[in-house]
């Protein structure tokens, strides 16, 4: 038995050819994944990746091909009950409400498909309702909700069978940045109380701010699993050394060094950006700005965007 929360290995999925779909396609090519219990796994990866699909796999939505998946130590197609009792899905999308329909008997509703028995279902309800603060709203149909309110139905719906594994996909796509940063902060209580989260997103802010690992994958195939706070030391790409200078003397020495692919101007006027070409030329930079009598240094390694960017290039926009 496993203690990982998510142990996946060589999972394959092909959608074979249609009428109207001539090709098969693979969108999952053997992906290895391991999410540890107790913490935020971020799932990154442009249009067309594979994130849903393996989402899907993972809540028996959708049967792998080839390779196996197991949540909470259950494998997904033979323990396929055992999986759907412990886990919650949140998608994005306006799917699995219904609209016209209020708060509270839609969470209702989903508790009696959980299996829970009537004074449980009520009670859960309404502690739900509480949790993600829809109480003065919960007798209003879900059609008369904001989207950010729409979204926490969503959350306390994923909740109601106080699943140990929840899987969110784009939790907060079109949500303003208050009703973002609250739904970020209930995730942060959640994860408290020992949950596992899978984030979905293509926020890379919120998936540095949430995650405590991030896994890009991209054509089906997995492109890194990293720690977020080690993810600028997975790549070859070389520290930042950010400087103040007043005399253009020292940049212009920095620029013909040889040491830096470039020099840029930060926010601040006066502050200055230099990348190293390599990690070894790191410290000869250094030391120029040291000989330079420069001491306002501070090095930092590649955000988790820029990381990103370099590994999934210019395929962010195509698809
Ligand atoms: N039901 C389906 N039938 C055929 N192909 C599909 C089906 N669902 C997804 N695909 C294909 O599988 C690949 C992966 O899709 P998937 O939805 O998993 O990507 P994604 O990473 O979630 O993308 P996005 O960020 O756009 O939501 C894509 O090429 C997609 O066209």
């Amino acid at each position: 038995m496993t203690d990982l929360a998510v142990e996946v290995r060589g999972l394959r999925r092909v959608y074979q050819a249609r009428r109207g779909a001539p090709e098969a396609r693979t969108a999952l090519d053997g992906i290895d994944l391991d999410v540890v219990p107790g913490q935020i796994h971020g799932l990154l990866g442009p249009n067309g990746a594979g994130k849903t699909t393996l989402v899907k796999i993972l809540s028996t939505v959708l049967l792998p091909t080839e390779g196996t998946a197991r949540v909470l130590g259950y494998d997904v197609v033979e323990h396929r009950q055992d999986v759907r009792t412990r886990i919650g899905t949140v998608f994005g999308s306006e799917r699995g409400l219904y609209a016209r329909v209020s708060v509270r008997r839609n969470l209702l509703f989903w508790a009696s498909l959980y299996g829970l028995s009537g004074r449980v279902g009520r009670h859960r309800t309404e502690q739900l309702i509480e949790r993600v603060g829809l109480a003065e709203r919960a007798d209003d149909r879900v059609e008369e909700l904001s989207k950010g309110m729409v979204q926490r139905v969503h959350l306390a719906r994923g909740l109601i069978g106080d699943p140990r594994m929840v899987f969110l996909d784009e939790p907060t796509t079109g949500l303003d940045p208050v009703a973002a940063l609250d739904f970020r902060a209930l995730l942060g209580e959640l994860l408290a109380e020992g949950r596992t989260f899978l984030l979905t997103t293509h926020d890379l802010d919120e998936a540095a701010a949430l995650c405590a690992e991030v896994t890009v994958i991209d054509r089906g195939t997995l492109l890194m699993t990293s720690n977020v706070r080690d993810v600028g030391r997975r790549l070859a790409a070389p520290d930042r050394v950010d400087f103040d200078a007043e005399d253009n003397m020292v940049l212009e020495k920095l620029r013909g060094s040889g040491l830096v692919n470039g020099v840029s101007e930060l926010d601040k006027p006066g502050r200055y950006r230099a990348e190293a070409t390599s990690k070894e030329s790191l410290t000869s930079v250094i030391r120029l700005l040291a000989d330079e009598g420069i001491t306002s240094l501070s090095t930092s390694p590649p955000t988790l965007e820029e990381v990103y960017l370099q590994l999934v290039g210019d395929r962010g926009m195509a698809v």
